[in-house]
């Protein structure tokens, strides 16, 4: 079987100040179609990681990130393409969170994560976060 190349994609969390996160429903058409998802996208090759995140952000969000630290890295296989999730919490960001692709979007405190499908390379992710907050 061919080797197919693995996807780095960059990954915001963002919260609010009462620490619910933004996260956006995946266009039908698109891999992991109608999944909820945390807002990123794929690393150019003329980029690292953090630009990319930076640009993914702005043009999905309207944000400026100002800061943002490393959070967890995924590799995962799906069946028809591997990923690597590079996940950021972002710490600073100037703007308002805004959906700027028309796709559906909600702010959620991180107890009720599990209430919304996600790619199954996202469950580390919420637990990670969870398991942050849950003291
Ligand atoms: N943005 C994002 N992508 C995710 C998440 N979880 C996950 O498995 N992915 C996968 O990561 C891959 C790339 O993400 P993407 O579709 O946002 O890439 P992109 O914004 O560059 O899209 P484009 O190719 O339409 O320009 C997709 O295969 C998607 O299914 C997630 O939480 N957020
Ligand atoms: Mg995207």
């Amino acid at each position: 079987m061919a080797k197919s190349k693995r996807v780095h994609v960059a990954v915001g969390v963002i919260q609010n100040p009462d620490g619910d996160v933004f996260i956006s429903r995946r266009h039908a058409h698109l891999h992991q179609g109608n999944k909820w998802e945390f807002p990123g996208g794929k690393v150019e090759a003329d980029e690292d990681v953090y630009q990319a995140l930076c640009r993914e952000l702005f043009e999905e969000c309207n944000i400026t990130v100002q800061a943002a630290a490393p959070f967890t890295a995924i590799s995962f296989d799906y069946p028809d393409k591997q990923v690597l999730l590079d996940v950021w919490v972002v710490t600073e960001f100037d703007g308002a969170v805004r959906q700027q692709e028309g796709q559906e979007w909600a702010w959620v405190p991180l107890h009720q994560l599990d209430a919304y499908p996600f790619p199954e390379a996202n469950q580390p992710i919420i637990e990670r976060l969870q398991a942050q907050t849950a003291r």
